[in-house]
């Protein structure tokens, strides 16, 4: 079954330069991707490409100008419980502790007190922060906020995960110890996944499929199958099949990386240029 269907999707912004002068940013044009229910489906892309653009849409947050979004057949209209969003700095609510605010998605389910609570303390236990559970927001570092704000998507179990780069912020050993636990919760229960990382690695660690993006306006430039024995272990990064997922995905990506990177430095010259004269 098809949970995301993405077709000829073209989003634009206006943005002002540095100058002052109105202009149109094509972020996204002919934008076509399909996502499977239970799928974990990594995106890589260059910076600025509109991976993040695709994933607000996709929570709500965004509207596109053109094509179409579909997800279990419906257009995305607004924010839903349904789709649990892990996003850099998704924010914490300041005034609850960290184990009330894991309860939130759980409250909002219906779920009683005592099943709640204990529900929020296992996936607390899961992020290796049990012993911060009463704790308030700004009493943790910014990798532990991110960690509870995975915990508390986790923890109500959402049909649809949407993932913008969780672990970045982290630090190597915790990053990997999450990648691995997010494995192993996915295995169990084959929620859908959509996934922005810029690391290969962990694209091809995690997912059943990885789409590559191209520079800006952003569309699909291919969907590489990852076909790695599951459950995965860490040990699957040093298998032949592994380094030559890695080797073809950098193929594909590094001319997009120079890409995007040629259109910043054009657009700062640019700039540059109406500013002197
Ligand atoms: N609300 C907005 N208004 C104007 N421009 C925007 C807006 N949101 C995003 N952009 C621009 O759209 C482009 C794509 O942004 P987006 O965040 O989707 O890229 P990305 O692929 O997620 O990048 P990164 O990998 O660096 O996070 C960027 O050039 C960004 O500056």
């Amino acid at each position: 079954m098809i949970k995301i269907q993405a077709s000829q999707v073209r989003r634009e912004f206006q943005v002002k330069s540095n100058t002052g002068k109105k202009e149109k940013l094509l972020v996204m044009d002919n934008f076509n991707l399909q996502v499977r229910e239970g799928e974990f489906l990594s995106i890589l892309g260059p910076s600025g490409c509109g991976k993040s653009t695709f994933l607000n849409i996709l929570a709500g947050l965004d509207q596109h100008d053109g094509g179409e979004i579909l997800v279990d057949g419906l257009p995305v209209k607004d924010r839903s419980f349904d789709r649990g969003l892990v996003f850099q700095g998704y924010a914490l609510l300041p005034w609850r502790t960290v184990l009330e605010n894991l309860e939130i998605g759980l409250e909002i389910r219906k779920i009683g007190k005592k099943e709640r609570k204990a529900i929020a303390r296992q996936y607390l236990d899961l992020v290796g922060l049990a012993a911060f559970a009463n704790q308030y927001p700004h009493q943790l570092s910014g990798g532990m906020r991110q960690r509870v704000a995975i915990a508390r998507v986790l923890a109500y179990q959402p049909n649809l995960l949407l993932m913008d780069e969780p672990f970045a912020a982290l630090d190597a050993q915790t990053r990997e110890t999450l990648q691995i636990e997010l494995i192993k919760i996915w295995e169990a229960d084959k929620k859908t996944i959509v996934f922005i990382t810029h690391s290969i690695d962990e694209a091809i660690l995690l997912s059943d499929r990885v789409a590559v993006m191209t520079a800006r306006p952003g569309t699909i430039k291919d969907i590489i199958e990852v076909p790695l024995s599951r459950p995965r272990t860490e040990e699957i990064r040093n298998s032949a099949e592994f380094v030559r997922l890695r080797q073809y995905a950098w193929e594909l990506i590094k001319d997009e990386v120079s890409k995007a990177q040629r259109l910043q430095t054009g657009a700062k010259e640019s700039e540059d240029h109406e500013k002197t004269g």
